[in-house]
């Protein structure tokens, strides 16, 4: 299958590396000229991936009308904030009868969207081809080739296949899923929970804490998919539990580490400036906190997740909110 994978930052590049390695005719795009020449010329991406040898049937480009010639399936892997402006100046040469695949785990600002619904949206598509791949995929393991599964959710049955087939290695297990809202809500909540881990480690705090965070996280992130018309089980899945555990207690994860910067007393600046790579939570917990507050849905980690990013609480006083709320009962 011919496929263009658009974004070559880590998880583009290894995602683009299993769907090589599954057999499929892959393109990558790069935004810099020079990336997509060094992955050619040398079958690395130096920038972040540079201890993977990428495939021979792996090629890099910095056209995206090259990419996406007679494309069966576009993979977008950008920034969850810059995709509806990416959508602006590519929709037109995404191909009609391709399924548009979302990697992203974002909400976007303003709007409170999903990344499948800005997909339609901005790129003019139609919700039935959009499929969303989601789990607990750190990248610089799946580029490792280490045994990984996740989901490849989608309305529909016959482009979910489609992905999967083509995104199926011996280490790289997907599983299907029809829960689009469910899958983009975990994977997008999770990194705000991650942060909040972060944080608690940050500061000293060990095991307890970090269970506590993730079992309340794992319950504010179903309230909220569930009140926004998700199916619960998807959040005991892959897309919920399973990427909870891999980005919360996992040093490679980017959210966890910037929240770890500011748990251990560095400024959100400074963080900021130490951060090479996308942490969609920094963003996405303002978009998250805005879209449970239109649906009335208590999301307390959120949150306060928010209120040290947007409003400069500190990261001490936040722990004291959480731990003062209200008794209730854990099933509410
Ligand atoms: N990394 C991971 O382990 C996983 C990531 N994800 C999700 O995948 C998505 C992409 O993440 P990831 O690849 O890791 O991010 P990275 O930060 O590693 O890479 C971002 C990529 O997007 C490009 N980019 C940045 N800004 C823009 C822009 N304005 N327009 C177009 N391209 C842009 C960058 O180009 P340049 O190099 O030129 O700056 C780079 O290629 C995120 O939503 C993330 O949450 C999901 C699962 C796993
Ligand atoms: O989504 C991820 C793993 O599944 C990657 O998490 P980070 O963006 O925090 O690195």
């Amino acid at each position: 299958m011919s496929v263009a994978v658009l974004g070559s930052g880590s998880w583009g590049t290894a995602f683009a590396m299993v769907m090589a390695d599954a057999g499929q005719d892959v393109t990558l795009w790069a935004r810099r000229e020079e990336v997509a020449a060094t992955i050619n010329d040398t079958r690395r991406n130096a920038d972040y991936l540079p201890d993977t040898e990428l495939p021979d049937n792996l090629r890099a480009t910095s056209d995206v009308g090259e990419a996406l010639d007679s494309a069966e399936i576009v993979v977008l892997a950008v920034p969850s904030q810059s995709l509806r402006d990416n959508l602006g100046d590519w929709g037109g040469h995404i191909p009609q009868e391709s399924a548009v695949v979302s990697l992203m785990k974002g909400i976007e600002l303003g709007t409170s969207k999903r990344m499948s619904e800005v997909i339609t949206d901005a790129g003019d598509i139609d919700p039935a081809r959009v499929v969303v791949v989601s789990g607990p995929n750190l990248a610089k393991e799946i580029a490792a080739r280490q045994p990984a599964a996740s989901v490849v959710a989608s309305t529909s049955p016959r482009m979910r296949a489609r992905v999967a087939e083509a995104c199926a290695t011996p280490y790289f297990r997907p599983y299907l899923g029809g829960d689009v809202v469910g899958t983009e809500i975990a994977g997008a909540t999770k990194n705000v929970i991650a942060l909040a881990c972060g944080m608690a480690s940050g500061m000293g705090m060990g095991d307890n804490t970090l269970a506590s965070l993730i079992t309340r996280g794992l319950a504010e992130t179903a309230r909220l998919g569930t009140g926004l018309g998700a199916d619960p089980q998807t959040f005991l899945g892959l897309a919920g539990v399973g990427d909870l555990m891999a980005t919360c207690a996992s040093p490679l994860s980017r959210n966890r580490t910037f929240g770890y910067s500011l748990g251990q007393g560095k400024t959100l600046e400074e963080t900021i400036a130490a951060t090479k790579q996308v942490a969609e939570g920094v963003k996405s917990c303002k978009s998250i906190l805005e879209l449970a507050r239109s649906v009335d849905v208590d999301v307390p980690i959120v949150e306060n997740v928010e209120a040290v990013v947007y409003e400069g609480r500190s990261t001490r006083e936040v722990v004291t909110a959480l731990m003062s709320r209200a008794r209730k009962l854990e099933s509410n």
